[in-house]
């Protein structure tokens, strides 16, 4: 697949805000994109390490991506957050937006999609949160994923009732 940089997405600018709303998430940024008349299968990707440069990533080369969401998330997930949730309600074999962008994402780079719709990239993001909460020390106790809604419901108890994260996924 050639990898074309959609002209109209350049670098976030992130003069704004001043600072990161969540510090332990600043990293530089990378976009992923794919025209919306395009096919769920064209997407390319972009990384720009900072304002000033630019890193394409040729998706063509990826070919050592795993298969399996369970693969893609390994070593990524909290124990209570296991990829096995996302299998039981069916989420196995990830997206074609979702296995491109998600080594992007746990690599550490922030990340811009702009894909078809319905082609997975709540998902996407969704389990990058998951792989960043901490259970031990979070007060979120449960993160619900419903199927096909845009409602993402984080139940968060007061201080001192149970902790348990991400265990839950509807
Ligand atoms: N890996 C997967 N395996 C099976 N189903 C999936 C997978 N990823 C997402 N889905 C399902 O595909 C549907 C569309 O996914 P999702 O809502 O994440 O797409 P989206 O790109 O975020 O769409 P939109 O642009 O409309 O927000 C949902 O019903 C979701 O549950």
């Amino acid at each position: 697949m050639a990898c074309s940089f959609a002209p109209h997405l350049h670098s976030l600018p992130w003069s704004s805000p001043a600072k990161p709303l969540w510090p332990s998430l600043a990293r530089p940024n990378c976009t992923a994109s794919s025209s919306s008349n395009r096919t769920l299968d064209s997407l390319s990707i972009s990384a720009s390490l900072s304002s000033a440069s630019v890193v394409h990533i040729d998706v063509e080369t990826m070919n050592d991506t795993p298969s399996t969401l369970r693969e893609l998330c390994k070593g990524h997930m909290p124990t209570t957050c296991s990829s096995g949730k996302a299998e039981e309600v069916g989420f196995i074999t990830p997206t074609h937006v979702q296995r491109e962008t998600l080594p992007v994402l746990f690599s550490g780079r922030d990340c811009v999609v702009h894909a078809q719709t319905g082609s997975g990239k709540t998902l996407a993001y969704l389990l990058l949160i998951f792989s960043v909460v901490n259970p031990q020390n979070s007060s979120v106790r449960r993160v619900d994923l419903p199927e096909t809604t845009h409602i993402y419901n984080f139940d968060i108890p007061k201080k001192g009732h149970n902790r348990r994260t991400c265990n839950q996924i509807k």
